[in-house]
């Protein structure tokens, strides 16, 4: 059992923590439950828990809903304020789960949602380079179509499961909210933070404007893992490993590795842009914020086997064990 006691801990939800197939409030609320429920052993190891969540595919579904019913009198919402309203929307499906998960286990903790702006600039390449896949998957024919209508919308094949819109993702500057975050910690709540990535924003002028992005969820919770000197920084996803030469037969999950030998398969390409790249980017860039943290790769149904065995990819700054599955 590793003794995880006390240690500040930011635990950044993937997709399939919030939603697989299934779309509906009722179904995204139920996977919550479920990851819940997962969580909530950090809490009985008396942890300190921050939770960040991905909005890719409610966010594109969110605009969707926006373009099918607005009126002149009645305008879709911008991006920036689509992601705000996904910070509310998931964080009060998840702040009810985790409520309850915690009443189960016979815990109480208030847990609540901050809306999160995270400073970006405008300056950053993504701007004019859309990478970020949000909403359903389309067929090629399907895509044409949205494009005849849309031809300002950018497409990309994502990983052979169809085309995805995709609108730029900078990299996260400053949580603006990262005080507050760690003002909540101090003081027992349970914050859920920088939902989808954060409300993109530029700081001009003692102002605060929002941008059209999406920023990757990933990359925001590293930066706000090191505003608030977390211990821990765990990204939850659908495999309960990183691997190399993944999907081959010489495919081997990696366990414990430090930061100069994962650099060396990023350069060999051994991650998939858009997907694994920007977890351990983040993992790495956390371990060399804070060399005494440790980032940790895995999949929620791996999460308790992490917790009693240290398995999953466990990236340091440092080589202190590596080896392989
Ligand atoms: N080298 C790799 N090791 C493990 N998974 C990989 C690798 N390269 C690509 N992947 C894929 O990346 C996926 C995680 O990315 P993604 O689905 O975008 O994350 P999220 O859980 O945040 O939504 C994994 O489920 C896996 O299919
Ligand atoms: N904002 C973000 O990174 O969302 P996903 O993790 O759902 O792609």
């Amino acid at each position: 059992m590793i003794n995880m006691t006390g240690r500040r801990i930011v635990v950044a939800l993937g997709g399939n923590a919030i939603l697989a197939k299934d779309a509906s409030a009722e179904a995204q609320q139920r996977a919550l439950q479920e990851t819940a429920r997962h969580l909530v052993n950090f809490v009985k190891e008396g942890d300190q828990l921050i939770i960040t969540h991905g909005n890719g595919p409610q966010v594109g579904n969110l605009l969707l809903q926006q373009a099918a019913g607005s009126t002149e009198t009645n305008p879709p919402m911008p991006l920036d304020t689509a992601v705000a309203m996904t910070q509310g929307s998931i964080g009060y499906w998840l702040q009810n789960a985790l409520t309850t998960a915690l009443a189960e286990q016979g815990l109480s903790s208030d847990v609540a949602t901050l809306v999160t702006q995270v400073v970006v600039s405008d300056d950053d390449p993504a701007f004019t380079h859309p990478t970020k896949p949000i909403g359903p998957f389309y067929d090629l024919t399907a895509m044409q179509k949205i494009n005849a209508t849309h031809p300002e919308f950018e497409f990309v094949e994502d990983a052979g499961r169809g085309f995805r819109r995709v609108v730029p993702s900078p990299r996260p500057v400053d949580v603006k909210e990262a005080g507050v975050v760690k003002a909540m910690v101090n003081a027992g709540i349970i914050p859920i933070a920088c939902g989808g990535g954060g409300v993109p924003v530029v700081s001009s002028h003692n102002q605060l404007i929002g941008r059209e992005a999406v920023i990757d969820k990933d990359f925001a919770s590293e930066k706000l893992a090191e505003l608030v000197e977390a211990d821990l920084l765990i990204i939850l996803t659908a495999v309960d490993h990183v691997y190399v030469d993944f999907n081959q037969p010489t495919q081997r999950a990696l366990t414990k590795v430090a930061i100069d030998e994962l650099r060396e398969y990023v350069t060999d390409g051994q991650f998939a842009a858009g997907s694994m790249l920007p977890k351990v980017e983040a993992a790495m860039a956390f371990v060399t914020h804070r060399p005494t943290g440790q980032a940790v790769i895995t999949s929620l149904e791996n999460l308790a086997d992490y917790v009693q065995t240290g398995s999953g990819t466990v990236i340091s700054s440092q080589a202190l064990v590596t080896d392989y599955d």
